[in-house]
């Protein structure tokens, strides 16, 4: 759909567009953020990082190995040719940090800009998910002690490749996801939920693309939108870009508060864990929200 695009939300405005932010988060499942505070500078050293990251050899990026399933290496398959991920579970973690980083040989320098990346996404996504649940009306410390993974993608686009899929169709597991996308190459698009069409979001340099997952619409009681999205191949190109999922409680279950239940907005889903979900993704292979929708009561 030509000249849609998704929300903008000033984070330094953010008072005043909690009404803008709760629509966006209903409406779409997501939106982007400015004035955020992560310097441009910052998230192009972590971008050129990234970028070399991948140029390792196989045996090296073969060390990033899982921590929880999903979570390591992944190679270009035949599912998703296109697509190569490196990952690391849990960002609040600073010896995982390090870990990851001695895995994939990084120098001195590197580290040190991942580790600065590392905090500071770490801090803006607590933050923003903390703003949400005072946006809801509700205790800002919802998030803590919540785990984070990290993952950073590239996709090899090239002449042959255009208009076909670079990852598919999907909802992103957790609560909340922040995306750096890449600066130059397009291809992410998300589904308007009134329509079923996919909309393109376009690089905006600068901004960071939030996404809601399948915990966020749990825990509104289907107030949040879990967001489907998908990246296409629009030109040949190298495509990077590098994600922080907010997941979900370890342990304690995932329910919507009595605040959002009433008579004549009852419960939606029964209650579970997040681990719970994520496993019955990965087992069924359904990974575009229908995992959820099995846990509706
Ligand atoms: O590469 C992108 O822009 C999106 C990646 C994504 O959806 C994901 O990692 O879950
Ligand atoms: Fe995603």
């Amino acid at each position: 759909m030509a000249g849609v695009s998704i929300p903008v939300i000033d984070l330094e405005q953010f008072q005043g567009q909690s009404t803008k932010i709760l629509e966006a988060c209903k409406e779409w499942g997501c939106f982007r953020i400015i004035n955020h505070n992560i310097p441009d500078k910052l998230m192009s050293d972590m971008k050129q990082v990234v970028r070399s990251l991948f140029d390792r050899p196989l045996e090296i990026k073969r060390r990033n190995t899982d921590v929880i399933e999903g979570s390591g290496y992944r190679a270009p398959n035949e599912k998703n040719p296109l697509y190569e991920a490196l990952g690391l579970y849990d960002i609040g973690s600073s010896d995982a940090v390090e870990t990851f980083c001695t895995q994939l040989d990084a120098s001195p320098q590197q580290r040190e800009i991942i580790k600065s990346y590392s905090n500071a996404l770490h801090k803006l996504i607590m933050e923003l998910c903390g703003k949400l649940a005072g946006s809801m009306g509700l205790n800002h410390d919802l998030a803590k002690g919540w785990p984070c993974q990290f993952r950073i993608n590239k996709y090899n686009f090239t002449p042959e490749s255009i208009g076909s899929s670079g990852v598919q169709i999907h909802t992103d597991s957790g609560f909340l996801t922040i995306l750096q996308e890449d600066d130059c190459v397009g291809g992410l698009e998300v589904m308007d939920k009134s329509s079923g069409k996919f909309i393109a979001v376009d690089p905006f340099p600068g901004s960071l693309c939030v996404n809601l997952g399948d915990m966020a619409a749990a825990w509104s009681n289907g107030q949040f939108c879990n967001v489907r999205h998908r990246v296409q191949c629009k030109q040949a190109a190298i495509r990077i870009s590098i994600a922080l999922f907010l997941l979900g409680p370890k342990e304690a279950m995932v329910e919507a508060p009595q605040e959002f239940v009433d008579s004549n907005n009852p419960r939606l889903f029964k209650p579970f864990t997040y681990e719970y979900i994520r496993k019955l993704r990965l087992s069924t292979g359904k990974h575009a929200g229908e995992a959820l929708e099995l846990m509706r009561l």
